[in-house]
C-alpha cells in the first residue's frame, strides 16, 4: 500500500512500524510530537484511509465501552492542497482541508451507524501555524451540523507559547458563531497558558491543564467557575508533562478538589494505550473510588459539546470495564 501511493517507511512490516512510533518510557512532549513525522506523510492526502481510520476509530471506541466521543484533529495536517506550507514534505495533490473534514465527518457517521455510538469532532487549530486558524474556525461553521462541535489549539506549547493574534482572531470569530472552545493549555507550558486560553481565548474547557496548580489564584478561580480539565494520565507521564510516579499527579488534586474533569487517552496509537488503561491507572495508583468515577460521569456528561438537549439524555462517557465491574446504574447503553 505505502509503494502503492509512492510513499516510502523505513521499515517492512507492523511489529518494526511500531516499534519506531510506540513511546514506551517517559520522554518530551517535543518527542513525542516529533512521531507523527513517522508516518503522517503516508496518510495525509489519501482519501480512503482518513475515512476508513475515522471509521475504525469509532469501532475501536465502541470496542473500548465508549458510548459518546469527541475526537480532535487538524484538518490541513491530512490535506495536499490548499493549505500554506504543504505540511509532511508532500508533494501539491488535491485534497483540502475542507473535503478532509468532510471525509472525516462520513467515516465517523458510518462508524456510529455500524457500532451504535455517538462520535463528534474538535478541528484543531495548530500553534506553530497561526495561518491556518482563520480556516479551522470556517470549517467548525460550515459543518458545525454535520459533527464538528468545537475548536482547539494544539501543538508544542514548549516552543509557541503565547496565543498568536491569528489565533485569537480565530478563537474570537468562535465565541461569535457559538462555536465550542477548548485549548491545550498548562500540559508543558506554564499556567500563565492557561490562564490565557480561559481569559483570552474565551476556552470552555482546558486540555491537560496539569499546570494550573502552579498557580493557587488561578486554580481556585477556575474551580469557582467549574472548568473542565482534559486529563491524560498515560499521555502525561509519557510526554513528561507529569511525574512518572502516578501517586502525585495533579489528578488527584484535581479528585479530591472535586474539580470538573476527565480522564481521556490522547494518543491510543503513540501510547499504545486505551481508555481502560488511564481508568485503570486512576483506581490502582491515584486512589480512584467507584463514587468518584460515578461522580466523573456525570460531570463528563454535563462539559460534553453535544446541545444540552441531546447531552443530558444519551451522552455519558463511561467506560465499560467500569461499569461491568461496579454495575454501574448510571450506563446508558442499550
Ligand atoms: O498532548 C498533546 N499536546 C499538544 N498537541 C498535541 C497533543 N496530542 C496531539 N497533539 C497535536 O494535535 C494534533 C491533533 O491531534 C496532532 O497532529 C498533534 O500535532
Amino acid at each position: 500500500y505505502v509503494r502503492m501511493r509512492g510513499k516510502t517507511l523505513p521499515v517492512n512490516t507492523v511489529e518494526e512500524m511500531k516499534k519506531r512510533i510506540i513511546v514506551e518510557k517517559p520522554g518530551t512532549l517535543t518527542s513525542f510530537l516529533e512521531k507523527f513525522n513517522e508516518y503522517m506523510h503516508v496518510i495525509a492526502g489519501d482519501r480512503e484511509a482518513i475515512k476508513r481510520i475515522a471509521r475504525e476509530f469509532v469501532e475501536d471506541k465502541a470496542k473500548e465501552g465508549v458510548i459518546y466521543v469527541e475526537v480532535r484533529y487538524s484538518p490541513h495536517l491530512l490535506a495536499n492542497s490548499g493549505v500554506k506550507e504543504i505540511p509532511w514534505n508532500q508533494e501539491e495533490g488535491d485534497l483540502s482541508p475542507d473535503e478532509v473534514v468532510r471525509l472525516v465527518n462520513e467515516g465517523l457517521s458510518e462508524g456510529e451507524r455500524e457500532f451504535k455510538i455517538k462520535a463528534r469532532s474538535i478541528l484543531c487549530c495548530m500553534r506553530h501555524m497561526p495561518s491556518w486558524s482563520k480556516d479551522v474556525v470556517e470549517l467548525c461553521k460550515k459543518y458545525k451540523d454535520e459533527g464538528v462541535v468545537a475548536i482547539d489549539l494544539a501543538g508544542d506549547e514548549s516552543l509557541n507559547c503565547e496565543a498568536n493574534p491569528e489565533h485569537m482572531e480565530a478563537y474570537e470569530e468562535a465565541v461569535r458563531c457559538g462555536i465550542h472552545r477548548t485549548v491545550h493549555a498548562g500540559e508543558v507550558g506554564p499556567a500563565s497558558v492557561v490562564k490565557e486560553a480561559v481569559e483570552v481565548l474565551k476556552a470552555e474547557r482546558v486540555g491537560h491543564g496539569y499546570r494550573t496548580l502552579e498557580d493557587d489564584d488561578l486554580y481556585k478561580k477556575l474551580l469557582a467557575q467549574n472548568m473542565h480539565f482534559e486529563t491524560c494520565p498515560i499521555s502525561s507521564k509519557l510526554t513528561g508533562a507529569c511525574n512518572a510516579d502516578f501517586t502525585t499527579h495533579p489528578v488527584i488534586t484535581f479528585m479530591k478538589d472535586k474539580a470538573n474533569y476527565s480522564l481521556n487517552t490522547d494518543d491510543p496509537l503513540i501510547f499504545n494505550s486505551n481508555l481502560h488503561h488511564d481508568y485503570q491507572t486512576a483506581h490502582q495508583h491515584m486512589g480512584f473510588t467507584e463514587e468518584e468515577f460515578k461522580r466523573l460521569v456525570r460531570s463528563n456528561h454535563s462539559a460534553s459539546f453535544l446541545p444540552s438537549s441531546i447531552s443530558s439524555h444519551q451522552s455519558l462517557l463511561i467506560q465499560d470495564i467500569y461499569c461491568k465491574t461496579s454495575k454501574c446504574k448510571l450506563c446508558f447503553k442499550d
